[in-house]
């Protein structure tokens, strides 16, 4: 079964990371496979049955593996036995968990279930056709359905995969870094709109320069460095090795908690 003959895709769990994979399915217009929502997250299913053709919500999240041939689980970790326990699938289906900390043995458990169980994460990038996707293990039509969302990357094997779903545990400390030194900017005077619109500006900049390949992150960082310099400065005398170390440990501890 190729991406192309996929004909519907379900979704249980139409919460943050559903809508975005949704809204990615349907961004640009073309052909698109049928999408099959679950109840829950009833305003947000409601909102992208209404917005996209061919976007349906069930009566049940039986109803939802019942017509996809492709299942997207992307409830959280903690609502997975009462979202899926008791439910009958197919062995001709395929399971997609985007579950940070479910492993693929308690999943099949749950599901009572040979189906193939790929586990994947997506980021709410997809939405704009923009999130490189590590998948676990690859699957062509999988692949070829998060090829189409900006990317799928598969890693060798589970301990790989968990490394990754650690990694994304870092972006919102990302997002309140870049708000502190926003914060730090209007505590010196600068106009809110002034100093939100500057550290934007920055940060978008280094967004473009990961985009060249032919450069190291470290080769990068030493581009981007006067020796001596105010960047020199704020690296080592803020991300000085202690702090380093304090975010690998916490890192460490996330990794611990997700196998
Ligand atoms: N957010 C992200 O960027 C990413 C998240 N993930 C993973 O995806 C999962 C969801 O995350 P996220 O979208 O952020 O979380 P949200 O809380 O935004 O969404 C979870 C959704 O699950 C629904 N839900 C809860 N119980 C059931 C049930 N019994 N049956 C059907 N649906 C149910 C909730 O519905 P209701 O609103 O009615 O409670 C809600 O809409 C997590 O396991 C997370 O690890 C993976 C990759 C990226």
């Amino acid at each position: 079964m190729g991406e192309d003959t996929v004909r519907g895709v379900g979704v249980i769990g139409v919460g943050e990371i559903g809508r975005a994979v949704v809204e990615g399915l349907r961004h640009g217009g073309g052909a698109s496979p049928e999408v099959h929502l679950s109840p829950r997250g009833a305003r947000t299913a409601a909102d992208l049955a209404k917005r996209f053709e061919g976007v349906r919500v069930c009566a049940s999240n039986q109803e939802v593996l019942d017509r996809s041939d492709v299942v997207i689980i992307a409830v959280g970790r903690q609502d997975h036995h009462e979202a899926l326990a008791g439910l009958t699938i197919e062995d001709d289906k395929t399971v997609v968990s985007l579950m940070a900390g479910v492993a693929t043995d308690d999943l099949r458990r749950t599901l009572a279930t040979d189906a193939p169980i790929v586990r994947a994460i997506p980021l709410p990038a997809a939405r704009e056709r923009r999130s490189v996707t590590v998948t676990y293990p690859a699957h062509p039509v999988v692949d070829s359905l998060f090829e189409r969302l900006g990317g799928a990357l598969p890693v060798a094997d589970e301990d790989a995969f968990n490394v990754c779903s650690a990694l994304t545990g870092t972006l919102t400390a990302h997002y309140a870094y870049l708000a502190t030194l926003t914060s730090w900017a209007t505590d010196h005077g600068i106009a809110q709109e002034a100093a939100d619109r500057y550290v934007r500006g920055l940060f978008r900049n280094v967004g473009r320069s990961l985009g060249d390949q032919t450069r190291s992150l470290s080769q990068l960082a030493t581009d981007h460095e006067t020796p001596g310099g105010n960047n020199e400065r704020v690296r080592t005398t803020w991300f000085d090795p202690a702090n380093a170390t304090a975010l690998t440990n916490a890192l460490d501890g996330l990794l611990a908690d997700l196998t």
